[in-house]
């Protein structure tokens, strides 16, 4: 199975939670021998239970590549560490900021050549190696950033690791990547958190009213706050630099809004108040239209069924399979529960000019559908 793969072992996994175990269990998977090390033993010892690879023993071979799967404030130390104790090995990390790390290193007068920085923009909102997956990268970007000093045959190893693990490499300098995963990645964080804590004094009867659009927004909101907080402390300066501009925004959407509230009748609304409210709207819709599609393509534009499921055991297997059965493909699916009712709607994405045909299927197989 390993012919397969360009990434030969062993590799040397270094932090053995949610990414480096998925790091693991993708290679391993793969026929690729993974060593595992992870200061927390329940971390090592679960890692090893899932099938990321195996504990490293001193009678090893030393390691072709070593990923540092650390929380990003203590990346560099230990990437310094992984260079000194294996010098024939390239490292590479995966913390999500890359600047800060590259910074460290090169004060420390780490050897650089063998250093490259890499970023899977791919992760769950889980941590620990039991949320690992195998197929995580999958059809995701993988930044990859050379030191600058980096080898080509280095930047060609951390390449081969991010295709073996099917993703997609994408070369940026550290600046650029975290510029970008400052707008794409870190505020977006910040902003799911701040609209869910909100939440937390909403009373039950009100909460109870949530939709599907609450959890879309608020889906990020269940991260780690100490994964979080070294995050954004390793990108602050960035991240300060869209928050602020977000601001800006949102005390324009404020003074409207204020302009609005005080207005007695609609006549009064100050001239071109309703035009701001409007335009953040508007160019929110231009925002999101451009946020490619789920593996990187453009973004597809479906037609959705949507179908009441009764709450109750094998139903939703029922609908798929009936799903099935009418020859439509299913593009994608999502699930909302209503709030005390034993009843829940799926929503079917199907490819345009399927979902009549989708309807009626579903309709003469006795299922109820949403208009
Ligand atoms: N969680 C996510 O969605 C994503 C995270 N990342 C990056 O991946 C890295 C790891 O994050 P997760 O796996 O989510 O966190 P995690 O909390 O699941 O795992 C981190 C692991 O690092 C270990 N660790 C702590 N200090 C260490 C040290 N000094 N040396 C070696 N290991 C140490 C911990 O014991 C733990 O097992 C972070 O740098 C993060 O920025 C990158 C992409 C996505
Ligand atoms: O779940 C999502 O939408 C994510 O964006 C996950 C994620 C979290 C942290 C990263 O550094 C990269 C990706």
């Amino acid at each position: 199975m390993s012919s397969a793969v360009a990434t030969r072992g062993p590799v040397r996994v270094v932090g053995t939670g949610l990414l480096g175990a998925s790091v693991g269990l993708g290679l391993a998977t793969r026929g690729v021998d993974v060593v595992l090390h992870d200061p927390s033993r329940t971390a090592l010892a679960l890692a090893r239970d899932v099938g990321a690879g195996r504990p490293a023993h001193p009678d090893d071979d030393p390691p072709t590549l070593v990923v540092v799967a650390a929380p990003p404030d203590v990346t560099a130390q230990v990437v310094r560490d992984e260079l000194a104790a294996h010098p024939g090995a390239v490292v590479t990390d995966v913390a999500s900021v890359k600047g800060v790390v590259l910074d460290e290193l090169r004060a420390w007068g780490a050897d650089l050549t063998r250093f490259v920085g890499s970023h899977p923009m791919a992760g769950r909102e889980r941590s620990g190696p039991s949320a690992a997956v195998p197929d995580l990268f999958v059809g995701r970007p993988w930044v990859v950033v050379g030191s600058g000093e980096s080898t080509p045959e280095a930047v060609l190893a951390v390449r081969a690791l991010a295709v073996d693990l099917g993703a997609v490499p994408v070369t940026m300098d550290a600046v650029s990547h975290d510029a970008a995963v400052a707008v794409v990645s870190h505020v977006p964080q910040v902003a799911a958190s701040l609209v869910a804590a909100r939440l937390r004094t909403t009373p039950p009867e009100a909460l109870g009213l949530a939709g599907q659009g609450l959890r879309d927004v608020t889906r990020l909101a269940a991260s780690d706050p100490a994964l979080w907080t070294s995050i954004l402390a390793g990108n602050a300066g960035a991240v300060r630099d869209v928050l602020r501009a977000l601001r800006g925004d949102l005390d324009t959407v404020i003074d409207a809004l204020d302009q609005i509230d005080a207005a007695v009748t609609w006549d009064d609304i100050e001239l071109g108040a309703l035009a701001t409210v409007a335009q953040v709207i508007a160019d929110g819709n231009t925002g999101v239209a451009r946020v490619p599609g789920k593996h990187g393509g453009a973004q597809r534009t479906y037609e959705v069924v949507t179908v009441l499921v009764p709450d109750s055991p094998g139903e939703l297997a029922r609908l798929l399979t009936d799903v099935g059965h009418a020859g439509v493909n299913l593009e994608d699916l999502q699930l909302e529960h209503s709030a005390g009712r034993p009843v829940g709607m799926a929503a079917i994405s199907v490819l345009p000019g399927r979902s009549e045909h989708l309807e009626a299927e579903l309709t003469a197989r006795g299922w109820r559908l949403v208009s």
